[in-house]
């Protein structure tokens, strides 16, 4: 390795250099007690979401071309998650459930590091290790020779678990491929009746990595440390009842890997950063373009209020707002930044000259709503969103205006089947939902945990930050208004969606770290947005 550059984690095992495994291992020990947060700092993160065939390819090919030894991998795997357990956990009881693949390797390599370390581990052979893979056996052994507590599923009786102990689960990952049966289904359904907070390790045991929907009985996870990529499975959000909160940990898979296939992208901190960059010094307004929101029906003043805010503060060189002319008052006192015009008072000279749009944030449903809907789709340019009832009302439209190419429209989970038709299950959602952002040539932000966007090539974006603060009304307008803003100035429409629905997210984030999770105002999004826009 180059002496100049900084070792990041997965280099802790360079290939070109020979270990001898324990002597890594005692390297390893101190690097939990006392940095294990820089390292983490540095971890890398792949943003492609995969199959359970293509995660193996790829630990295949890391072997190959990285660690030459699956145990050095399954190490330093067991190694990130030691420092995130360590560093969260450690003064909780742990007992370790291991079954007999390389997610029970996992489990005893885990294990041995938390103990070595001074936790307080229990391990439990679910599943017999020297009928198990190499892996799985070779981290029994050494589990064994250094005297940590490991006793047998019959062994042992989970009702008399204290309530207050730890359940990490290493039973099986994503080599699991039928639905959990037998002994072990009534195991795993004993351990989800039990009241004690539960962990499990890349994936919770039963759930299968490439199905949408589950077909049998799952571990029941409070949090998932799920290795190096996020699983297909995850995509449909059902599931987050088994994975609860979802992390990712790296564990230094090689980058250079090229699937055959990628379920989808998530967006992450690193595409705010690439997509982020500073004013030129010589800028005036109108190089930042206007933004026009249409909405605020009578009483409804407070959408587009949000909306505009959101834009304003996303960096929109000038704003527009209109909206029912009983608003006028309101709107210009509370948005002395916007111009602002009645809804009788839009021309298309105005729709056309606008660098972006956002139409429905308070728009209602009546007839004029209606009338300016349509008048907009069929003047507006590319870069419009079109958001709450500007989607309700297309949807109910016999014969919609054509949606201009590459809008961006924003729907809630039920106004996503109000456009795109009743559907079954997630995967049935999924393929609507992808094929009308095709057929229309529109960029679909289908909005919730993990907000999903598909765009006119059929591909998938999942957004990774936000909260259940965000379930509030209100949100949906800052983050109309935050996309609206973006579309000014970012050049490509899904970047600005993307961008736009992990800000919003991000702004959520940072609020919980401080507010609690029920008491936040879609304003407060809005004060957080100059800060997460600093380059
Ligand atoms: N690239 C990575 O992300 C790495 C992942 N690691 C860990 O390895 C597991 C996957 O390991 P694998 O041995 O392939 O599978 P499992 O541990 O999930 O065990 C499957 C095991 O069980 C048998 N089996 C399958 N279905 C059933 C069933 N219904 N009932 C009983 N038994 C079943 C199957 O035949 C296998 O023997 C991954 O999740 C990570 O945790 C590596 O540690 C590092 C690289
Ligand atoms: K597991």
């Amino acid at each position: 390795m180059d002496a100049c550059m900084k070792p990041s984690p997965y280099e802790l095992f360079p290939p070109e250099v020979p270990i001898v495994f324990e002597k890594v291992e005692m390297i390893l020990v101190p690097v939990i007690l006392s940095s294990a947060v820089k390292i983490r700092r540095n971890c890398y993160f792949s943003n492609m979401i995969l199959d359970a065939h293509n995660i193996k390819n790829w630990d295949s090919h890391s072997i190959k071309s990285k660690w030459q030894s699956s145990l050095y991998l399954m190490e330093n795997a067991a190694l990130s998650l030691s420092q995130i357990i360590h560093e969260n956990y450690r003064n909780k009881n742990l007992v370790i459930l291991c079954g007999s693949g390389n997610n029970g390797g996992d489990g005893y390599a885990l294990a041995r590091m938390l103990f070595k370390v001074g936790c307080r581990v229990d391990v439990i052979s679910v599943l017999d290790p020297k009928r198990g893979s190499n892996e799985c056996n070779s981290n029994y052994q050494k589990l064994l020779e250094i005297g940590a507590p490991i006793s047998q599923r019959n062994e042992w009786s989970p009702a008399k678990l204290n309530p207050k102990t730890i359940i990490v689960d290493c039973i099986f990952g994503t080599g699991l491929n039928r639905p959990l049966e037998g002994e072990l289904l009534a195991f795993i359904q004993e351990i989800n009746d039990l009241p004690n907070y539960k962990i499990a390790v890349d994936l919770p045991s039963g759930m299968l990595a490439d199905e949408y929907r589950q077909p049998g009985v799952v571990f029941k996870a409070d949090k998932t440390f799920t290795l190096q990529c996020f699983k297909r499975c995850f995509l449909n959000r059902e599931n987050l009842l088994y994975t609860g909160e979802i992390s990712m940990v790296d564990i230094g898979l090689s980058k250079d890997f090229k699937p055959s296939h990628i379920e989808g992208r998530l967006i992450t901190d690193s595409y705010l950063k690439n997509m982020l960059s500073k004013r030129n010094v010589n800028s005036e307004k109108r190089d930042f373009g206007s933004c026009l929101i249409i909405g605020g029906a009578k009483g409804m003043a407070g959408a587009v209020i949000m909306a505009g805010k959101a834009a304003w503060r996303s960096g929109c060189g000038l704003l527009m707002i209109c909206a029912d002319e009983d608003n006028r008052q309101i709107i210009q006192a509370a948005l002395p930044e916007a111009m602002f015009i009645s809804f009788e008072e839009l021309t298309l000279e105005t729709i056309q000259k606008a660098r972006s749009i956002v139409i429905g944030p308070g728009l209602g449903k009546s007839q004029k709503a209606k009338e300016l809907l349509i008048t907009t789709l069929e003047n507006a340019p590319e870069n419009i969103v079109v958001d709450a009832d500007a989607i309700n009302i297309y949807s109910s439209l016999e014969e919609p205006p054509k949606l201009p190419r590459k809008s961006i429209i924003t729907p809630h989970k039920r106004e996503l089947e109000r456009l795109i038709g009743p559907t079954h299950g997630y995967e049935d959602l999924l393929n609507k939902q992808k094929a009308f952002s095709k057929f229309h040539g529109v960029i679909l932000v289908s909005k919730g945990p993990y907000t999903q966007i598909t765009d006119n090539l059929g591909c998938l974006l999942v957004n990774t930050s936000g909260n259940a603060s965000l379930a509030k009304g209100g949100t949906g307008d800052v983050l109309a208004g935050i996309i609206g803003g973006l579309l000014c100035f970012v050049p490509k429409n899904i970047s600005a969606a993307a961008l736009g629905v992990y800000i919003h997210g991000k702004a959520a984030d940072e609020w919980v770290k401080s507010g609690s999770d029920g008491s936040l105002s879609p304003l407060d999004l809005i004060n957080l947005i100059p800060t997460l826009l600093k380059t």
